[in-house]
């Protein structure tokens, strides 16, 4: 089948390689026109413009944008303004879903058929395959399914669900039809918020062995903390690389993530030049404020998602603020960082 791929970065440059590979024709488009050449060595068409791109397409023509979020507005009027009625455009970034249904909506009047897929596998996405939630009408979700079953992982070595039998499903093989326009990107969002919070408790899992040797330093303990009452259970050198490696072995908290963070700090155990400021992109925002708007809890995922704010410093004025009250209300004084008292000292200033 034959697919257009706007956006040709490490994600949409894999697609269309996956896609080759598998034998559909791909026609690509980047402002970077370098991106286009590299491809158009591997076997694509590659075009100079949105027109050119459109022209290369015969009916229904199908086109995938890739793009960062911030761009999927402009690059879509610029494609619903080539496109005929009856083509399909789809959006594989991580958009907002409200975008997509406000989208869809002005789209669906002029004829064109808006699909937004929310699709997950990273730079392993090539070898692995993506995992696909897919919004859109029936008719378009028709359409464009061998593309889908192409760039999905496929049932791979993944052992069958019990009570499932038959013919393999789409969700099997790593593709699902979600619902109307929309309903991709906001199972993806969701699929997001909970990386965040898995992200999350592996992460402050990890940190808390990595301090199972706090009695051993106890001498060289921060004046900034109430003391360590009792050093001699917090005596355990634990060597953070191996157990996360453990843990990839028959454990319940087996996962991918867990394998990408026994890669990370068996490359880099102290994992140097990683100052722990971590981004958003904006996923986990939308996450909370759904579950705001419908009234439904996700501590777990809030949680994960304030975290990141907080590794960023935008909790430094509240913390300066809780400094200054604790000077207000006791004299407290705010210690340089690292300053050292003797264990006694600490004591007595914690009384
Ligand atoms: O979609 C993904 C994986 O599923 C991306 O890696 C995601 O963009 C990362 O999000 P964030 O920058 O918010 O951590």
């Amino acid at each position: 089948m034959q697919l257009a791929m706007i956006g040709l970065g490490r994600m949409g440059a894999n697609i269309v390689r996956r896609l080759m590979r598998d034998g559909h024709e791909c026609v690509v488009y980047d402002v970077n026109q370098d991106a286009v050449a590299a491809l158009v060595a591997e076997g694509a068409t590659g075009a100079d413009s949105m027109g050119d791109l459109v022209a290369k397409l015969t009916p229904v023509r199908v086109v995938w944008m890739m793009v960062p979020a911030s761009l999927t507005g402009k690059v879509a009027d610029e494609a619903a303004a080539v496109l005929e009625p009856g083509d399909i455009l789809i959006d594989g970034g991580n958009s907002n879903y409200r975008d997509d249904v406000r989208r869809a909506k002005a789209l669906g009047e002029k004829g064109i058929e808006y699909v937004d897929i929310g699709t997950s596998g990273g730079v392993f996405g090539l070898e692995r395959g993506y995992c696909l939630m897919v919004g859109g009408s029936e008719r378009a979700y028709a359409h464009i399914e061998p593309i889908l079953k192409t760039i999905a992982p496929g049932p791979g070595e993944i052992e069958r669900t019990p009570g499932r039998t038959g013919d393999l499903a789409p969700e099997e093989q790593g593709y699902l039809h979600t619902g109307p326009a929309g309903s991709g990107h906001f199972v993806k969002m969701v699929h997001n918020g909970i990386e965040y919070g898995i992200m999350a408790a592996i992460a402050e899992g990890l940190n808390l062995l990595h301090n199972a040797d706090a009695g051993v330093r106890e001498a060289e303990h921060s004046a900034e903390v109430a003391p360590l009452e009792e050093p001699e259970f917090y005596q355990f050198p634990i060597d953070t690389a191996a157990v996360s490696e453990l843990w990839r072995r028959g454990s319940v908290i087996s996962s991918w993530l867990l394998d990408l963070t026994a890669a990370a700090l068996a490359e880099n155990p102290t994992l140097d030049g990683l100052a722990g400021r971590v981004s958003d992109s904006g996923e986990g925002r939308w996450t909370v404020k759904a579950a705001v708007d419908v009234g439904v809890p996700v501590p777990v995922l809030a949680a994960s998602l304030f975290e990141r704010f907080a590794s960023r410093d935008e909790d430094q004025f509240a913390n300066q603020v809780l400094s200054a009250m604790r000077l207000q209300f006791g004299g407290h004084q705010e210690l340089p960082a690292g300053d050292v008292l003797e264990a006694g000292a600490r004591k007595a200033d914690s009384e």
